[in-house]
């Protein structure tokens, strides 16, 4: 098949045209939803998460619907993909990529970009180009009245098992008295919201989100919820704040007590160096976040479970492809997450099902938050699970006066980007990010 500038249908991509359509037009409509203060390594969570709602409509009369980010610079980069694409066939991945990478032009590199100090943005084409792949392959669902998870090559599994993701934090944001969580701080408070969580999802994985204190007292936080919760898989990502030398102490004490440690400590080097001298399992999704990065890690036995993302790694189907490579070099894999809606838990959730050597718990952000855009009934957690979408496509719907009242809320609310460092220096006046600190 020769490149179709234009995207002029090929006789023998007729048959999908005609079932699935042409994408006719793309909307990308940047929502905000309220977000407690939840602490981190670079600083804290804003009052509101920013995301970007991807319609993509085929002249069939279709809908197909994406999840991503919404900072500046990538909104920018979405607008420009979405210009270019009415007139693609739905059916054809392999266009959308030339598509993005034609659209994004010389900015496709993304080298020293991120979301807030939290992500790096290692491959713009793969993360621009992500949310318009869920989206059509939810066509694509759509067209054939099969689920994206049987797109993937068919669920392994019916339920998709999350974690419950622990973040210290502050009582509420500076100003306000509605946090329903109130203050993360001591480990009787962690163990509180642990509870909370288990006793409302049944979450049978325990995730806290450490590189806040000093590691002496995350590690009590832990061994807290050790005691509190037997039986729980335990894992601590303190995303770099420790050197390699503390990374090493704290895998040593808590051998047996974490299912594994992720990324104790920045880079490739830095990981390769604990795992040599650890006995627990290294995860990340900081040094090991695009293609590029498996070979080195590979080489250096760097990482011993890779998160994957698939707003991240390119959308679902490279996502599927990292299983596999995961798999090849005998590697364990687990599922990221960030601040999200249920568009995305619905993509995570179908990915999850497909890929058969995910076998940790997912991560999800998805208790912290209070507002949707989907209509509610699909995506339910139960025993700590989301039961697989067996509907058309993704399986969700959307709720267009959720979407056009969370994009209200985006216009008001004075965000254009994730800062947790500048905001928490608003509070915290000086305060460097906590990296390698201890
Ligand atoms: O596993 C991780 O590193 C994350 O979930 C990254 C996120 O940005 C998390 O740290 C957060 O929401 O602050
Ligand atoms: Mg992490």
């Amino acid at each position: 098949m020769t490149t179709r500038a234009g995207h002029q249908p090929t006789p023998e991509g007729e048959a999908a045209v005609d079932a699935g359509g042409r994408v006719s037009r793309v909307s990308v409509t940047p929502v905000a939803f309220r977000d407690p203060p939840l602490l981190n390594v670079v600083g804290v969570h804003q009052p509101f998460v920013l995301r970007a709602i991807v319609q993509v409509h085929t002249d069939a009369g279709l809908v197909g619907l994406g999840e991503t980010y919404a900072d500046r610079a990538h909104l920018q980069r979405l607008e420009a993909v979405a210009a270019a694409l009415p007139g693609l066939d739905a059916f054809d991945l392999n266009g959308l990529r030339r598509v993005v990478v034609a659209a994004l032009g010389a900015s496709t590199g993304g080298a020293g970009a991120s979301f807030g100090g939290m992500l790096d943005l290692s491959s713009a084409v793969d993360t621009v180009a992500a949310p318009f792949e869920v989206a059509l392959l939810d066509l694509q669902g759509r067209v054939l009245g099969r689920p994206v998870s049987d797109l993937l090559g068919g669920a392994v599994r019916e339920r998709v098992p999350y974690s419950a993701y622990l973040f210290y934090k502050w009582a509420g944001h500076p100003g306000r008295d509605d946090d329903p969580w109130g203050e993360g701080r001591t480990p009787e408070q962690m163990v509180a919201q642990a509870r909370r969580m288990v006793d409302d999802y049944g979450f049978g994985a325990i995730k806290l989100k450490g590189g806040v204190y000093e590691p002496r007292h995350e590690i009590e936080t832990v061994e807290a919820l050790a005691a509190a919760f037997p039986g729980h898989a335990l894992r601590i990502d303190p995303n770099g704040a420790w050197t390699v030398e503390t990374s090493v102490e704290v895998a040593g004490r808590l051998s047996g007590v974490l299912e594994y440690l992720e990324d104790p400590t920045p880079g490739i080097d830095g990981m390769a160096a604990v795992a040599r001298q650890s006995d627990l399992p290294l995860a990340t999704n900081m040094c090991v976040i695009a293609f590029d990065h498996l070979k080195p890690a590979v080489a250096a036995d760097a990482v011993q479970v890779v998160l994957s993302d698939h707003h991240l790694w390119g959308g679902l189907r490279r996502s599927a492809l990292l299983g596999g490579i995961c798999e090849t070099f005998g590697m364990g894999l687990s599922m990221h997450s960030n601040s999200h809606l249920g568009v995305s838990l619905a993509a995570m959730t179908h990915l999850a099902a497909a890929i058969p050597n995910l076998t940790y718990a997912c991560d999800t952000h998805y208790p912290w938050k209070a507002e949707e855009v989907i209509r509610p009934g699909v995506l339910e957690f139960r025993e700590g699970s989301v039961a697989v979408p067996t509907g058309p496509g993704l399986g969700v719907e959307l709720d267009e006066d959720a979407l056009a009242a969370l994009h209200e809320q985006y216009v008001t609310c004075g965000q254009r980007g994730r800062e947790d460092t500048a905001y928490m220096r608003t509070v915290v006046p000086g305060f460097t990010p906590n990296t390698a600190r201890w």
